[in-house]
């Protein structure tokens, strides 16, 4: 991996309330937090994650599937838009879009996933956990790859069911524990680097 700007330059990706991404924006306000998020970009408007962006003084785009003539060209004008913002890392925090292999060429990209993969993947991990009848999930940040929630896993943290858990209460502690893994990882590999060699990821030494 090429080395990494200090302080790191990090795009995040977001569909919904943003919560994850607020947790970065909050990491982000220490300077020895070693990375900033500059920039935060949408498949839609009117969401609470562009609201928590532009409250923070960080610079927005949105780029809507409908307004191109293909999910090609919508992936391109995706990849150029974050392309601008010159990033060392994209992370994608409740994107809810498949991205491509020629963006992912572009750009190294996380992704934080409700679920302790390979288990539950797609867009409803709490909700197939809970049917499934798991005691055990979490969430996983891994690097994205082709796939959908298949690539290198970056870092894991376990949440336990509970008997009483529906997929509104189950997905709150997820995300309460994804957050902390979210920030403590990016952190991490803004101020040590990452290494992806196949599967494995390593953070740290010979990464930056
Ligand atoms: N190439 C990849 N792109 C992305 C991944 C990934 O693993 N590989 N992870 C996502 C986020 N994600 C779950 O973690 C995810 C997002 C979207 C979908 C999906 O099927 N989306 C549909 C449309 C859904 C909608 O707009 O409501 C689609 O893209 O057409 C599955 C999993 C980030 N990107
Ligand atoms: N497969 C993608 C997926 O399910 N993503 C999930 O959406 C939530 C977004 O929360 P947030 O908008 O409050 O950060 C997060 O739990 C994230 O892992």
């Amino acid at each position: 991996m090429p080395a990494l700007s200090s302080p790191a330059r990090v795009v995040v990706l977001v569909s919904g309330s943003g919560t994850n991404l607020q947790a970065l924006l909050d990491a982000c306000t220490e300077t020895s937090y070693g990375a900033r998020v500059v920039a935060v970009g949408a498949d839609r408007d009117d969401i609470e994650g562009l609201a928590r962006a532009d409250r923070a003084g960080v610079p927005t785009f949105v780029a809507k599937v409908d307004d191109y003539s293909s999910r090609e060209h919508w992936d391109r004008a995706l990849g150029d838009k974050v392309g601008a913002f010159e990033p060392d890392l994209v992370v994608s925090a409740g994107f809810m879009k498949l991205v491509s292999p020629d963006f992912l060429e572009r750009f190294l990209t996380l992704n934080t996933h409700p679920a302790l993969c390979p288990a539950f993947p797609g867009m409803h991990g709490p909700r197939d956990a809970l049917e499934h009848g798991v005691k055990v999930t979490g969430a996983t940040l891994f690097v994205v790859d082709a796939g959908v929630d298949t690539g290198p896993i970056v870092a894991q943290v376990p949440v336990a069911v509970a008997e009483d858990d529906d997929v509104e209460s189950l997905h709150e502690r997820i995300k309460t524990a994804e957050r902390a893994m979210l920030v403590e990882s990016v952190g991490r590999i803004a101020r040590e680097g990452i290494t992806v060699e196949g599967r494995r990821v390593r953070i740290g030494a010979a990464g930056r």
